[in-house]
């Protein structure tokens, strides 16, 4: 189990985490999520003493890691797959890491061959691909078979074989008992391996659930309809007050049930060709969560149909939605 209690991080007057604190369960798969910047590596630099805290505790199985006897069967981390000595054989690396922790070899072959590495792992580290760098990591992380496994971005540089193994693997040592905390930016990964997740944002917990609880938090509430009259029925809605935008030529992604949607086409004796509702991912619900949580804001992309002249020209039906927003 892994447990943070009140942690704080501060580099300056850069505070990185500041103030969280959660418990990562034995037997289940943690997604730990959240923008750049938000925190997430620091923390789990802190739960293997690799930052001291500014305040608060990180603890592995309730004890901070330089108090663990055996940190190798303790806790396995893949933080930063780059760290390796680049003259090496990935063999050599994992045999050094072993000798001087009292692994046996024999594990260092066993990690090998859990990790696919068979035949790359004679090879020198410099020669590595992002992949085979990240697989190496992974395999040093469970060098000792420990009880707890910290994954940051395991997937980064993975092929999609690769993406399957590491949720693969992931469940299976959950499955095990292992207590696995992973981060990353993949949420369509992520909604497929994690059973709980913590989100973060600017240092602070945005939320603490279960994935099932997390996605409850979607809005469900909007369904996608398809019409070759999309402005008369656009005009049927905002005559109802009902919540619309255009989606398309022909679409528009109306907030009310589907089958009030229905019923109100054969009303207003539209036609409508698709009447889809729309459920909610993992990334719709993180994105609506973290919105206003980004440290490094992207810029948007904007064409000739995007800007301001065209919205002007913009047929009038599309004003129920700004009337209602307003
Ligand atoms: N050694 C350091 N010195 C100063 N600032 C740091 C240091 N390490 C991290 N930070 C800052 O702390 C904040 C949290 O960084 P951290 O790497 O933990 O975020 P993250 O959630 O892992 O981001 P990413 O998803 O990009 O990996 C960032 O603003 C980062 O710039």
């Amino acid at each position: 189990m892994l447990e943070v209690r009140n942690l704080i991080k501060k580099y300056g007057d850069k505070t990185a985490v500041n103030d969280i604190t959660f418990t990562v369960p034995d037997g289940r798969v943690t997604g730990f999520l959240g923008p750049n910047g938000a925190g997430k590596s620091t923390t789990m630099r802190m739960l293997v003493g690799l930052e001291k805290p500014t305040n608060g505790t990180a603890l592995v199985d309730g004890q901070k890691y330089r108090s663990l006897v055996s940190p190798l069967t303790s806790v396995g981390a893949l933080l930063d797959a780059k760290a390796m000595h680049p003259g090496r054989s990935g063999r050599a690396h994992l045999r050094s890491l072993a000798l001087t922790h009292g692994i046996p070899t024999r594990r260092v072959d066993e990690v090998i061959e859990l990790t696919g590495l068979t035949t790359a792992a004679r090879k020198k580290v410099r020669g590595f691909s992002l992949g085979m760098g990240q697989r190496m990591g992974i395999a040093a992380s469970l060098l000792g078979d420990p009880q707890n496994i910290i994954l940051d971005e395991p997937v980064n540089g993975l092929d999609p074989e690769g993406v399957i193994w590491v949720r693969n693997l992931a469940r299976h040592l959950a499955s095990k008992g292992k207590c696995v905390l992973i981060s990353s930016h993949l949420m369509s990964e992520m909604s497929q391996t994690a059973d709980d997740l913590i989100v973060i944002g600017r240092g602070r917990i945005l939320a603490n659930s279960s994935m099932s609880d997390f996605l409850a938090l979607a809005d469900n509430s909007r369904s996608l309809v398809r019409t070759d009259q999309r402005e008369v029925f656009a005009e049927t809605l905002t005559a109802r007050s009902i919540t619309f935008e255009p989606v398309d030529t022909d679409g528009l992604l109306v907030q009310a049930p589907s089958r009030d949607i229905a019923r109100l086409g054969v009303d207003a004796g539209v036609l409508l060709h698709e009447l889809t509702p729309q459920i909610a991912t993992l990334e719709d619900v993180y994105m609506n969560m973290t919105r206003n949580e980004v440290e490094y804001q992207s810029g948007t992309f904007t064409t000739p149909a995007d800007s301001g002249a065209a919205e002007a020209d913009a047929p009038s039906p599309w004003a129920g939605k700004e009337a209602k927003e307003q």
